[in-house]
């Protein structure tokens, strides 16, 4: 019998790589990728990712998968946050440690919350897994190939998330956390 598929939507390929890296092969469904870039409503973490799941839905009509990324540095309150896509777009990585110039402070918090819904898609309906990787937010180290990864060095560690190798992030990043919920829910679910 075929396998069952799961479609993931996002407009960000790196996203991809690494969900498709961290499942391997060890996750009872097969990964389907539909590339778009949703429309994000402003407000918290977990409304955003409902409200983008819904709309994934009602576009594919079928189960769907997002994801969305926030960093929440400590000294402002959680800002960047959500909208930490803006924030780097306008002020690139480089941007991101001035930010915290007036603070001693630099610690932030990087939050996954992928977002799954199946049938109608209510809000009560939408399933939420949340990964967090607590760190430091530094002068940018390291490849500049995903994101804010040269500015994030994660507790516990010298390195930032770019400077480690992808299989090291990939086993202690917020994605890495949200994903270990996810696959519970699947292979328990299937
Ligand atoms: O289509 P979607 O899935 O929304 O993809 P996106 O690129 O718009 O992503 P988000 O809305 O979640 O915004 C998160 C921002 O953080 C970046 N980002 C996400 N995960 C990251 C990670 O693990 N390391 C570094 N940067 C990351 C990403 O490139 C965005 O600029
Ligand atoms: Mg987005």
């Amino acid at each position: 019998m075929a396998q069952k598929t799961l479609t993931f939507v996002t407009g960000n390929a790196k996203k991809l790589e690494e969900l498709r890296a961290i499942l391997g092969t060890n996750f009872p469904l097969e990964i389907i990728s539909h590339k778009v870039d949703l429309p994000e409503l402003q407000g918290e973490m977990e409304e955003i990712s409902i409200k983008k799941c819904q709309e994934a839905a009602r576009r594919l009509k079928k189960p769907v998968l997002i994801e969305d990324t926030s960093l929440c540095f400590k000294a402002l309150n959680g800002l960047p946050g959500p909208y930490i896509k803006w924030f780097l777009d306008k002020i690139k990585p480089e941007g991101l440690p001035k930010l915290l110039t007036g603070w001693e402070d630099k610690s932030a918090e990087a939050v996954c919350t992928f977002a799954y819904c199946e049938g109608s898609c209510e809000d009560s309906d939408v399933i939420l897994f949340q990964g967090i990787t607590k760190g430091q937010i530094v002068e940018p180290r390291g490849t500049r190939d995903f994101g804010w990864d040269c500015v994030f060095q994660p507790e516990g560690f010298n390195k930032t998330y770019a400077e480690l190798p992808k299989e090291e992030k990939n086993m202690i990043s917020h994605r890495y956390k949200a994903l270990e919920k996810l696959r519970k829910y699947f292979t328990e679910k299937l």
